[in-house]
């Protein structure tokens, strides 16, 4: 079985920030998450996405699901994704996370292909980066108890577990301004991409 046959791509949340919903956002008149799509077939074999609004992927060829547990952030997506998924490790990204680094992805693969671990996350200071990493298809017990618990934080949950984590000079090879985890929250982030990829939004 290929251990690193899946990935996720969360796209269940509120925008609050965003104000308009983050999943339907396009860029250069393309939707942001076909992008997603695209590069990530590179690598993997199974994609599937987790929304709150699947009524707008019919006739897609990828699974698309949504929260068993509802209302508790990314770790229920990270739940549900874990649990459609058919692999040991799975990779997580999210819907507004423009930049897919395929080398950093083959990187994290190979830094865990030998090793038992319940996640690959990336150090940024002393805060951690949950997407573009790997979690563990094992994790699904331990993230319903956390829930339950009412926690929502992945990095206190990840503090439980066996997590390796990627030493920040080592993802800035990669990815040295970090865009890598470039993700766009607000209006302003979203300009500012816009901007640096020398696009004006359009809706
Ligand atoms: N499946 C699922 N994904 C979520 C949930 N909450 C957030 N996400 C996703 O997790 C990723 C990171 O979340 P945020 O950047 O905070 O996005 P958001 O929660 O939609 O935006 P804000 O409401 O502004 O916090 C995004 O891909 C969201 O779609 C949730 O309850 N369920
Ligand atoms: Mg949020």
């Amino acid at each position: 079985m290929d251990k690193f046959k899946s990935a996720v791509i969360l796209a269940g949340g509120k925008s609050t920030r965003m104000e308009f919903d983050k999943q339907f956002l396009k860029i250069n008149k393309r939707r942001l998450m076909d992008n997603i799509i695209n590069k990530l077939k590179q690598e993997f074999e199974e994609i599937i996405i987790v929304t709150n609004k699947p009524e707008y992927y019919l006739g897609l060829s990828h699974k698309v699901v949504s929260d068993e547990i509802k209302q508790k952030g990314p770790l229920s997506g990270i739940h549900i994704g874990l649990k459609e998924s058919s692999s040991k490790y799975i990779y997580f990204i999210a819907c507004d996370m423009p930049i897919i680094n395929i080398d950093y992805i083959k990187y994290m693969k190979n830094e865990i292909n030998n090793k038992d671990v319940s996640a690959c996350v990336t150090k940024l200071g002393d805060w951690i980066e949950p997407f573009n990493a790997f979690y563990n298809k094992d994790l699904i017990n331990d993230i319903e108890n956390h829930l339950l618990e009412d926690r929502r934080s992945v990095f206190s949950l990840l503090k439980k577990l066996n997590t390796f984590y990627v030493e920040e000079k080592d993802a800035r090879k990669f990815s040295p301004n970090w865009d890598m985890f470039l993700n766009l929250n607000t209006k302003e982030d979203l300009s500012n991409y816009l901007h640096l990829i020398g696009n004006e939004f359009n809706g």
